[in-house]
């Protein structure tokens, strides 16, 4: 399968940083939504699933078609509660529906992570929504119920590498998990909007109890009402990932360059972007004076 980025020669940077401020905008307005952490990290979250269906064997899946949009995907279980995220989206592909799906989803991540004062991520334009045929079987996104070997294997499908993995997982410095979505819960009160590499520090400094909740899952659990999945936890078991978090934890910038290529390489996989296609870093609203 070959997905070619669709160069749009009416569209330039001010096209597209003007939807990067209206989803800014709309975050720093609905600040109310899931007990105030707002609608950054699922934003982030909606960019992440639908760029993780990503099948490095025959370039399937991935951001390229939106399809998310079509309900074999959105109703994937992985996807639970990312309804929120595309209901946020709506009105804005409504009032810019030159955009294509898979533009939009990864946008919106991308000006998430920079809104969270996280680091820039570089963004080319050039998705095309493909038809409902075209989407990817319920399946192919992460379990948690699973170690280091489950989470190097699974990176390994989207192309990604130790150190690649280790810092795409710091997103989860971002938001909380939610029951009812994933029959996951917490962190209690700690769950944050801002982008740092928290995730890494807390780690190593806090003390992991492994607990089955309610739902029969099983999840890492802090005295502090932190918690871990058991993928998270991997990344301190195993020996080269434990070493990548250590750097990341005392070093936030070498975390910020890591998950900046990362994440475009995340929201980039299984697209052929010709010679001279457009890569715009977007201005945040702060360095806009807005
Ligand atoms: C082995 C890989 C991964 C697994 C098993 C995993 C699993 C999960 C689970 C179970 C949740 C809770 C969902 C809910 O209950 O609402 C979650 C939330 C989240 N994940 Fe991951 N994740 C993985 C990798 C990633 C990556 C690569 C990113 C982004 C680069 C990411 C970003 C997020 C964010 C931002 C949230 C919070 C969403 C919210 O607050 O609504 N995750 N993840
Ligand atoms: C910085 C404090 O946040 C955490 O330690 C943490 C750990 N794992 C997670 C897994 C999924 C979603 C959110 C998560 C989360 N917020």
């Amino acid at each position: 399968i070959v997905h070619i980025a669709a160069l749009n020669k009416d569209r330039k940077i001010d096209d597209y940083q003007r939807i990067y401020n209206k989803i800014a905008e709309k975050i720093r307005e609905e600040d109310e939504y899931d007990g105030y952490i707002g609608y950054g990290p699922i934003l982030v979250r909606l960019g992440w699933h639908s760029s993780g269906t990503y099948d490095k064997t025959n370039n399937s899946g991935g951001s390229y078609g939106g399809t998310y949009r079509f309900k074999l995907e959105s109703s994937d279980p992985s996807n639970n509660g990312l309804q929120n995220a595309a209901k946020f989206l709506d009105p804005i592909y409504k009032e810019f529906n030159w955009i294509s799906h898979g533009d939009l989803y990864t946008l919106g991540a991308v000006c998430a992570v920079q809104e969270a004062q996280g680091p820039k991520i570089p963004w080319r334009p050039g998705r095309v929504d493909l038809p409902e045929t075209e989407t990817p079987a319920n399946g192919r996104l992460p379990d948690a119920n699973n170690g280091a070997d489950y989470v190097r294997n699974f990176y390994a499908r989207l192309r990604m590498n130790d150190r690649e993995a280790v810092a795409l997982t710091g997103a989860h410095c971002l938001g909380r998990t939610h029951y009812k979505n994933s029959g996951f819960d917490g962190p209690w009160g700690a769950a944050s909007n801002s982008f740092t590499n928290e995730f890494f520090v807390n780690l190593l400094n806090e003390q992991w109890k492994l607990e089955k909740n309610k739902s029969g899952n099983y999840q890492y659990d802090s005295p502090k009402g932190y918690m871990m999945l058991k993928t998270d936890y991997a990344l301190i078991q195993d020996p080269s990932y434990l070493k990548i978090v250590k750097e990341f934890a005392n070093d936030e910038a070498s975390f910020f360059k890591e998950f900046a290529s990362s994440f475009q390489k995340l929201l980039e996989n299984g697209i052929d972007y010709p010679k001279g296609a457009p890569q715009y870093i977007f201005k945040t609203l702060d360095e806009q004076d807005i």
